[in-house]
């Protein structure tokens, strides 16, 4: 078997490759894309940090390539989709790096605060500007975290200890777990308007791409101090630059940019602003704790077969995933489209099997509801091998039973989302050998083929109203696949399930949420 390692990975890393019983390793790093396609077709397995992009040609160059490796968190670099396609299993590790980013984050603070950088160039320029380098302290100040994931939840546990006062705003974890943590829970809107110091701590993803931007600033305080070592993107750069030109933002500090180098910023004008080259994860703790792991999960999977912390494929043993494929598949799909019905912080999911599952450990595909659940909210973060532990990070209580009675199928799934606002239940079931359907959402019966563009539309029961969205659909060159319409048990509501051959755009779904006799419109990609 061989290994390609093309970024820089910790020597112990390197060492336990080439120690390992039938594996060469060989390390090429800043390769151009061509360079890399040209050598692909050698290799078993390819690591990486953050600059190798292992995109859809560089798949389909490599032909005997069974995994990818991440030395790290982030998975921006990988087609995920693509690997997948390829039977490529990705993996991640998600643990090693966090203590050190969230250091980094508490660093920045401090060098945005006491004029660091600046005092240091400005000294070794023979200048010694004491009077114009007068800092703040951070005690006593607030510090807003946006994000209470792993690195995030440091952080704030780093600056009580520097005695700040934290706020903190993650839609996706309960209040209860935020408080329980000793930290107070706040809105958005609060945070901005609360905040000396803000740090932002969440994965980048559609709905948080650009979200610190021009109205959000307009929204902070006046002189609050802003730091990125998430992801490049979740600033604003463009915005950023004004509003600290205008003296709204007093100081910003960013390890990460939207290009990554970031190519003659503006930024770089600024005397409030300080910057590292992506340097979050880059200390010889965490560089050796990541180098490890991806070692090891690597060597294990070339040997054994064994697959850890994957992000497109769960971990089990060939056996038991020959049974439990098939459900596997339609729990990862019942988690996707329930965390798309469900609004407010998640507390307790309710996993019913029921009927013929006799026998059968059923642990990996609870585990499946939980990644499917949770990979919109956290992206390539979870596994199948940490959704558990990150659901009760989340502090998502998880129950299961199991029942002989399957009502009139052989065999029934039935999840039951409870969160701070509402009530979902989703049932599902897998016909003959490897079929696996979404019959019921709610009261609603139907049947589902859980993958494609759907949408879930509730209307008044109007002559007019299915006639409208249809034209609605047709009118933006949207094809109707499939329809079924239900009656809701009590009221004048229908609900309309559509299953399209396109996704439905934003405008699209605004617009049909226009439509006189439509209620609501839920868009879903599965
Ligand atoms: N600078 C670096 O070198 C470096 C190193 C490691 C990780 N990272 C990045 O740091 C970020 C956080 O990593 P992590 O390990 O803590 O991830 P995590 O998954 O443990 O936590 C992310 C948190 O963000 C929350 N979240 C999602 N959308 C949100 C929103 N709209 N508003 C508020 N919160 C939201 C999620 O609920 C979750 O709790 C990621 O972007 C990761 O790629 C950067
Ligand atoms: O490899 C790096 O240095 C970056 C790591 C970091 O961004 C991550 O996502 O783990």
């Amino acid at each position: 078997m061989k290994v390609l390692v093309s970024d820089n990975l910790g020597e112990i890393g390197i060492q336990m490759f080439q120690e390992a019983e039938g594996i060469e390793v060989d390390v090429k790093t800043g390769l151009a894309p061509e360079e890399l396609k040209s050598i692909i077709g050698d290799y078993d397995a390819l690591v990486i940090r953050s600059a190798t992009k292992v995109t859809e040609d560089l798949l389909e160059k490599g032909t005997r390539l069974k995994v990818v490796g991440r030395a790290g968190i982030g998975l921006d670099n990988v087609d995920i989709p693509a690997a997948s396609k390829h039977g490529v299993v990705v993996m991640n590790t998600p643990t090693g790096n966090v203590v050190t980013t969230a250091e980094h984050a508490i660093a920045m603070m401090l060098s945005l605060s006491r004029n660091i950088p600046r005092g240091t160039s400005t000294l070794k320029d023979g200048k010694w500007e004491k009077k114009k380098l007068q800092g703040r302290e951070i005690f006593n100040k607030i510090l807003g975290v946006i994000g209470f994931g792993k690195i995030g939840s440091i952080v704030a546990d780093r600056a009580r200890g520097l005695k700040m006062q934290v706020i903190v705003h993650d839609p996706f974890v309960t209040p209860e777990r935020i408080e329980k943590a000793g930290f107070e829970s706040v809105s958005m809107e609060e945070l901005y308007k609360r905040a000396d110091y803000i740090t932002v701590h969440v994965p980048k993803l559609k709905d948080t791409l650009g979200f610190l931007n021009k109205s959000a600033f307009n929204q902070m305080k006046d002189g609050v101090m802003l730091i990125n070592c998430a992801r490049g993107g979740i600033v604003n750069e463009a915005d950023l630059y004004e509003a600290m030109k205008s003296g709204k933002v007093a100081g910003a500090a960013l390890d990460v940019f939207e290009t990554e180098p970031p190519e003659n910023s503006p930024l770089f004008e600024l005397d409030n602003f300080i910057c590292t080259p992506h340097l979050g994860a880059s200390t010889k703790e965490a560089q050796t704790n990541v180098a490890v792991a991806v070692a090891q999960q690597i060597i294990d999977y070339l040997q054994t077969g064994t697959i850890v912390n994957a992000v497109n494929v769960p971990s089990v043993t060939g056996e038991l995933l020959e049974k439990l494929g098939p459900f596997l598949s339609l729990g990862d799909r019942m988690g996707c489209l329930m965390s798309q019905l469900i609004c407010g912080p998640l507390k307790q999911l309710t996993i019913e099997y029921m009927g013929d599952f006799q026998g059968m450990d059923l642990a990996p595909v609870s585990t499946a509801i939980i990644k499917g659940l949770l990979a919109p909210m956290v992206k390539d973060m979870v596994n199948s091998v940490n959704a558990p532990l990150m659901a009760k990070e989340r502090g998502i209580k998880i129950s299961e039973t199991t029942s002989a009675d399957a009502e009139d199928y052989l065999n029934l799934i039935r999840v039951y989302a409870e969160t701070t606002e509402m009530n979902t239940t989703l049932a599902g079931t897998v016909f003959g050998k490897n079929d696996p359907r979404i019959v019921k959402i709610n009261n609603f019966r139907l049947e589902m083929i859980p993958h494609g563009h759907s949408a879930i539309i509730h209307n008044q029961d109007k002559p007019g109203a299915i006639g409208s969205i249809g034209m609605c659909l047709g009118k933006n060159n949207i094809n109707i696949g499939r329809m079924l319409v239900g009656q809701e048990d009590e009221g004048d509501r229908n609900i309309i399930f559509l299953r399209t051959d396109t996704s439905i755009p934003d405008s699209v779904v605004e617009e049909l949420r226009n439509l006189p006799l439509v209620n609501t419109v839920i868009p879903l990609e599965l």
